[in-house]
């Protein structure tokens, strides 16, 4: 596989593509006598730099939809970029690269190992990345310098998701993928979580897809995008952003 390129929001040789691109990607998944589509010929471009918010009913699609652009999951059919590399025609081992080397996620439950303190959680990316910021400065960036060395259990919901997002950004991932990041947070630390991930798209440029099932947190967006049913029936660009403090829910 071709070495795919870092680059940033403000500039660089790839600036202009888009991070990600979809052309009828569909999947459909089969159990038995079952079958679903859960995602039924999507074509989006998610603009490099860009927060873009995935609304939609419960089984629209959209973890789904994550879990292809994360190099998770295959389609069915149809085609997916990433950047200049068709992720679509990528084999095992190279779409482990691509996660590895690119993709940073988060999910709704922060998956944290019990036993290690928040730095040698952290840690556990940057000992095996590439060109990785340091445990410290990761954990500084979603404002946990004075919970280096708690263990999980000694931290609230809201800090260990802050954890789970510093270990996602320690190896400064073109991309972050947030599966319902807020979904087990009350509104106040959501809202701090919230600031941390768009703190980290503009300070980083990070691209970020983030799942919602909260239609507030769309205001914090730069597009939007609504699916029904597998397929996309809707997108927004936002012309004013509000701030995650600014967001009540
Ligand atoms: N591994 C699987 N096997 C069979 N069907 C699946 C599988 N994963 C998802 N589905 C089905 O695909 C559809 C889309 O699921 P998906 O999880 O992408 O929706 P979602 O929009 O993320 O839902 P939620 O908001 O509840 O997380 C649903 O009908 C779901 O039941």
């Amino acid at each position: 596989m071709a070495m795919i390129e870092e680059t940033s929001a403000a500039g660089g040789p790839t600036a202009m593509l888009p991070a990600f691109r979809t052309v009828g990607l569909t999947k459909v998944y089969e159990t038995g006598p079952v079958r679903v589509v859960a995602l039924d010929s999507v074509d989006l471009t998610l603009q490099a730099g860009e927060l873009t918010v995935l609304l939609g009913a419960s089984g629209s699609g959209k973890s789904t939809l994550l879990n292809i652009l994360g190099g998770l999951d295959h389609a069915t059919s149809g085609q997916v970029w990433f950047r200049e590399t068709e992720l679509t025609r990528l084999g095992g081992r190279a779409l482990t690269r691509y996660r590895r080397d690119h993709v940073g996620f988060v999910f709704q439950f922060y998956n944290l190992v019990p036993s290690l303190t928040s730095r040698e959680n952290v840690r556990l990316v940057t000992d095996i990345a590439v060109d990785p910021m340091p445990a410290e400065e990761a954990l500084d960036r979603v404002g946990l310098s004075h919970r280096m060395d708690h263990f999980p259990a000694q931290l609230s919901g809201g800090e260990q998701q802050r954890v789970a997002i510093a270990r996602a950004i320690a190896k400064r991932p073109g991309v972050l993928l947030c599966d319902e990041p807020t979904g087990a947070l009350d509104s106040r630390t959501g809202v701090q979580v919230l600031e941390v991930l768009d703190r980290v798209n503009a300070e980083l440029g990070t691209t970020t897809v983030l799942i919602t099932h909260n239609a507030m947190i769309r205001m914090m967006a730069h597009r939007v995008l609504r699916f029904a049913d597998g397929q996309l029936v809707q997108e927004e660009l936002n012309e004013t952003r509000l701030s995650p403090s600014e967001i009540h829910w």
